[in-house]
């Protein structure tokens, strides 16, 4: 089975709205309802668990009857860091009956653009490969801020991976890097990805992201980019 983790657990403290910015309408439709389309509309996907905000659950279960989201299974409580709100989804689904081998995309809930191509290679190298991240390779000058100045770095850009989600690995390998790195007081890795890493994985393959996958919404200016994608879409679940 595949089963589609989305994070929804966060705050969304530097979008500085009054409602996190995972429930913020965009033309009537919640953030997390877009994100969502994504993988429902993917033949691939099985079923999906979203990580919510405590509080939310309830909401997120009335969008996704009002949406259509059929494959929505499970919504697990979030928790106070994007690793321990993976962790909570993981456990989650193992308790929920999901079997080690099962293959888990994780997912910021917040990055709604995500492609039906990324989301089949990332099953695809997942099941050939056993961990596969998505990301970009760097096509600016990447240089390091050392106070208010900057420096050259030695690793050259084409070596550097701008990451994105979806994170993908199976349920069994993902528990167990999760479990491992709470037993070590390995916290607050900002992605399975960076956590796995930490544990010594280095065989994670690269899916080639896209820039429009790159948009996480986070401040302000990320809604007004996503409105105006979607708006000169013509192809789009919404029209
Ligand atoms: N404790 C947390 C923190 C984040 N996330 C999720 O991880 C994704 C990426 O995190 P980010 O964009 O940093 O979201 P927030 O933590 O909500 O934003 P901020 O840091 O501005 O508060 C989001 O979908 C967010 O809901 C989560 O599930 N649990
Ligand atoms: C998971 C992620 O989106 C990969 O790029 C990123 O690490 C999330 O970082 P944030 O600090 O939680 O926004």
């Amino acid at each position: 089975m595949n089963v589609a983790l989305l994070t929804a657990g966060g705050t969304g403290n530097r979008m500085g709205q009054d409602i996190p910015k995972q429930f913020m309408a965009i033309d009537n439709i919640p953030v997390i309802i877009y994100t969502l389309q994504a993988f429902q509309t993917h033949q691939q996907i099985d079923a999906i668990a979203v990580v919510c905000l405590k509080g939310w659950e309830v909401a997120l279960q009335a969008y996704s009857n009002q949406f259509n989201i059929t494959k929505l299974r499970w919504i697990f409580e979030g928790g106070d860091s994007n690793q321990h709100s993976i962790r909570n989804g993981l456990e989650g689904l193992k308790q929920g009956g999901c079997a080690d081998s099962d293959i888990v995309l994780v997912h910021d809930g917040v990055r709604p653009l995500v492609s039906e191509r990324i989301i089949s290679e990332n099953i695809a190298k997942c099941k050939e490969f056993g961990y596969a991240v998505t990301g970009m390779i760097c096509k600016e000058a990447i240089m390091q801020k050392v106070d208010d100045t900057v420096k050259n770095i030695t690793i050259p850009r084409e070596e550097l991976v701008r990451t994105q989600t979806p994170h993908t690995y199976r349920l069994g390998d993902l528990i167990d890097a999760h479990r491992r790195a709470e037993r070590e007081h390995i916290e607050n890795t900002v992605a399975s990805c960076t956590l796995m890493g930490a544990l010594g994985i280095e065989d994670q393959h690269l899916v080639m992201g896209s820039e429009r996958n790159g948009l996480k919404l986070t401040q302000t200016e990320d809604i007004e980019l996503f409105k105006a994608l979607i708006h000169t879409e013509h192809d789009t679940w919404l029209k």
